[in-house]
């Protein structure tokens, strides 16, 4: 058992601007220091009356400049490795929104550098796998997602997602001995990190896709990934049973904000009403001597309940923003943070015997009971003795009765015929030795009657015995049956997450094959062959490729929203760099199979050279000193050795490159799926207030105000940056459209028009996406 309390870090963003005056201790012999100094007249217009310097300890702070490789090896590393070893462990992230909650626990969405805690944590765990040979490792995934106090699969491969509410709602349900189990959230089995990462994929990109303006995905949800390890040594019984879960909490931002009402440095309300409960649930197992934790309060405690005060070792992340704006929330972070660090875990080794190596176990245990107990109860065989058996026996009983040994014993086995053979022998024997009667003349008991005696008792005794193992029996067999049940329940739920599984993956293959068709990775044309879509979170891909089919004008648009849109830049890079990338990896496969090629040959020489010595030395023509070494053959094992080394350090680096190429991979599907989600928000944005200047021009041509100039409409969502296409569309004058506000044929009514009748059209633009047109 570990007892450990709850390990908490502190990391901060990167900021540009640079006001908020706060200093990282490290050095200091206890862990760390975080001190933050408000100033007494901020800038902002109100008045800073109470402390000026907030301290707070952490296990180490890590501040802006500190990369993610770093993050993991100090914080995610140490709770894989207890994972590894059998015991629960989880990561909590909790900061203000926008403070890199997702990116600590996720990671950015730009760069392979920028993976976080979830990747590299799956990569060092099937790295470790690999490496110990002496252990059986089997791995679940299930990644929840909390909003609103409803819980949400986002690995279901049934539906696809366009709506939050399209997820299969998980329930929770307590047994009597006060475990919680989560009813329809999915486990699925993930053999290798590929497959791990396109789970992690698959619940990003449901989770995207099912985020609505009320919901900001990341802002308000709480999502929990969770990985299922299960580790036992062939032919062991025992396995271990660990879980490790990768918590991204909800934004902890409060209501009252600084400066809105003067209030500085006060604890507010959250926003989220979960977070308010955890709160809950910290501040009582703070407290000593508190009975009652309400972990039910909420869904997000009872499924953090071993996490928060139980069989867990927890480590916590606070995620800080620290310019002057954000001073609050980081210092109420941090003070959420120490009470956090008062919380002690009690983590236990999760060792259970196997069911199906129990049920074997039991099965042999009770087939000897068996053989005991038909020993026991005399149970007849229906086969006689045969001549030869009874002969053997004859001679068993008389080398018995001939050995003078008292120590000697008759073996006949757990036969019962035999058993009873020899004792009517016996018997007879001992008869045909005492002439007359039962009773003696002094009145003693013959010792055939004491014999009787003896056997009454015995059978008694028996008796006795015989209705204990029946008792034994009927216990095995309950407790049989109640396993086998749970086998054929398991069993079930492997075979249905096999069947999910094999559904998502259906059509992705190994990169290995598909080095040398990376080279082009063609974003957001429909009906083009998508190397990315067929390889990687093909479940999540169906979505895109079966949304709406775009018209040609559509297209278009698309292509230029694209080009506008802020994450394109971010996109070609990816793009390239993948190109750099997939060129590497081929030059490296040619580069392994030329230096196979070598190996081969270098092999043959060498073989060939050994052979010709072995001749040699048959014909004794080989000097001494020929005969010990042969330069030759050195060099040959030395070449071989040489390129055996080249080989493996390819091998490696192409390894690396295949992580990183799936990587870049993962980055643009997810781009692809944000553009086109963005793109059909804007798309209906845009055509229902065309529809609205429709209607006002049109009011303004009854009322005779016609030809005025454009009125733009309202701006376009800050984000989705399409300002070209944007301004557009608005430009569009819409007392002209003869089919206004239809968003699906919105781009071919455009191209209806003739030109010459839009005097003030910005024909540049329109030319964009009405290819032909031109302006007078
Ligand atoms: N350490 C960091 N280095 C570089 N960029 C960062 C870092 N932390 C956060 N960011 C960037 O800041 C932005 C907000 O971060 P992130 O989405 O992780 O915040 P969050 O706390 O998860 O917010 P929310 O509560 O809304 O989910 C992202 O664009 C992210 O890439």
């Amino acid at each position: 058992m570990v007892k450990q309390t709850i390990q908490i870090f502190g990391r901060i963003k990167p900021t540009k601007k640079t006001t908020a005056v706060y200093s990282v201790d490290n050095e200091e012999q206890t862990g760390a220091s975080l001190e933050f100094v408000v100033p007494r007249d901020l800038a902002d217009g109100f008045v800073n009356n109470k402390r000026e310097c907030y301290k707070f300890r952490f296990q180490k702070v890590f501040d802006q400049a500190v990369k993610q490789e770093e993050i993991f090896q100090n914080i995610a590393k140490p709770v894989a490795d207890s994972v590894l070893a059998g015991y629960n462990g989880t990561i909590f992230a909790y900061g203000q929104t926008g403070s890199g909650k997702t990116f600590t626990i996720t990671g950015g969405a730009e760069h392979y550098s920028d993976r976080g805690i979830i990747p590299r944590t799956l990569s060092y765990l099937y790295e470790c796998f690999s490496q110990d040979s002496s252990m059986i490792y089997t791995t679940h995934i299930s990644y929840l997602e909390i909003y609103n106090e409803m819980g949400y699969d986002l690995l279901d491969s049934r539906h696809e997602a366009s709506r939050l509410e399209d997820l299969p709602r998980v329930t929770i349900m307590e047994d009597p001995d006060q475990n919680i189990h989560l009813r329809n959230l999915s486990l699925q089995q993930s053999a290798n990190e590929e497959e791990a990462l396109n789970l992690l994929f698959l619940g990003d990109t449901n989770r995207m896709i099912a985020e609505t303006p009320m919901n900001q995905a990341s802002t308000r949800s709480h999502c929990i990934f969770t990985v299922h390890l299960c580790r036992r040594e062939p032919g062991s019984a025992t396995l271990r049973r660990s879980k490790l879960h990768l918590v991204d909490l909800a934004g902890s931002d409060r209501v009252s904000k600084t400066g809105l009402n003067g209030q500085l440095l006060t604890e507010a309300k959250y926003i989220n009403l979960s977070l308010h409960f955890l709160e809950q649930v910290i501040i009582a197992l703070s407290e000593k001597n508190r009975s009652h934790i309400p972990y039910r309060n909420s869904m997000l405690t009872s499924v953090l309940r071993d996490s928060l005060g139980g069989n867990c070792r927890t480590t916590m992340i606070a995620t800080m923003a620290v310019d002057k704006r954000n001073l609050d929330e980081s210092i109420s972070t941090c003070r959420f943070a120490q009470r956090v660090a008062l919380i002690k875990n009690e983590a236990i080794l999760n060792e259970e015997l196997d069911p199906a190596l129990l049920i074997a176990r039991l099965k042999r245990e009770i087939q000897l009971l068996k053989e005991e107990l038909a020993m026991v109860t005399g149970e007849q065989r229906d086969d006689k003795l045969t001549v030869e058996e009874i002969q053997k026996l004859e001679e068993l009983v008389k080398a018995f009765l001939d050995d003078p040994d008292p120590g000697m014993t008759l073996s006949l086995g757990p036969d019962m015929r035999k058993l009873q053979y020899c004792f009517s022998l016996l018997k007879m024997m001992i008869l045909d030795k005492q002439s007359g009667g039962n009773k003696r003349n002094d009145g003693q008991e013959s010792p055939a009657a004491t014999k009787r005696e003896e056997v009454t008792q015995d059978s008694h005794h028996s008796a006795a015995q015989v209705t204990k193992l029946k008792e034994m029996l009927t216990q095995r067999d309950n407790e049989i049956s109640i396993l086998v049940k749970m086998l054929k329940k398991e069993k079930k739920r492997a075979q249905d997450a096999a069947a999910q599984l094999a559904k998502i993956t259906s059509g992705q293959s190994l990169t290995s094959q598909s080095a040398s068709s990376l080279s082009t990775v063609p974003l957001l044309r429909e009906g083009s062959t998508d190397t990315v879509s067929s390889n990687h979170g093909g479940r999540a891909m169906q979505y895109m490729k079966r949304g709406p089919q775009l018209s040609m004008g559509k297209q278009e648009a698309f292509e230029t929203f694209m080009r506008d849109h802020e994450d394109y830049l971010t996109i070609e890079d990816n793009k390239n760099l993948l190109k750099q990338r997939a060129a590497e990896a081929r030059r490296l496969g040619e580069q392994l199979n030329e230096a196979r090629n070598r190996i081969n040959e270098l092999k043959k020489e060498l073989e060939m050279r050994r052979r010709q010595r072995a001749a040699h030395g048959v014909l004794g023509n080989y000097t001494e000193s020929e005969k010990e070494v042969d330069s030759v053959e050195e060099n040959l094992c030395k070449n071989i050795e040489q390129e055996k080394k080249a080989y493996k350090s390819t091998i490696v680096r192409l390894k690396a490159l295949r992580t990183e190429i799936e990587h870049l991979q993962l980055l643009l599907e997810r781009a692809k799926v944000k553009l086109q989600r963005d793109f059909h928000k804007w798309w209906s944005q845009e055509a229902s207030s065309a529809q609205e200047s429709d209607s006002e021009s049109t009011a303004r041509c009854h009322t005779g105000s016609q030809g005025g100039t454009l009125q733009p409409s309202s701006p376009s969502t800050p984000g989705f940056g399409a300002p070209g296409l944007s301004s557009t569309v608005r430009d569009y004058p819409a007392s002209q459209n003869p089919n206004p506000g239809c968003s699906t044929s919105f781009i071919q009514d455009l191209r209806s028009f003739s030109p010459k009748s839009i005097p003030p059209l910005p024909a540049d633009r329109v030319a964009r996406f009405v290819p032909g047109w031109e302006s007078d």
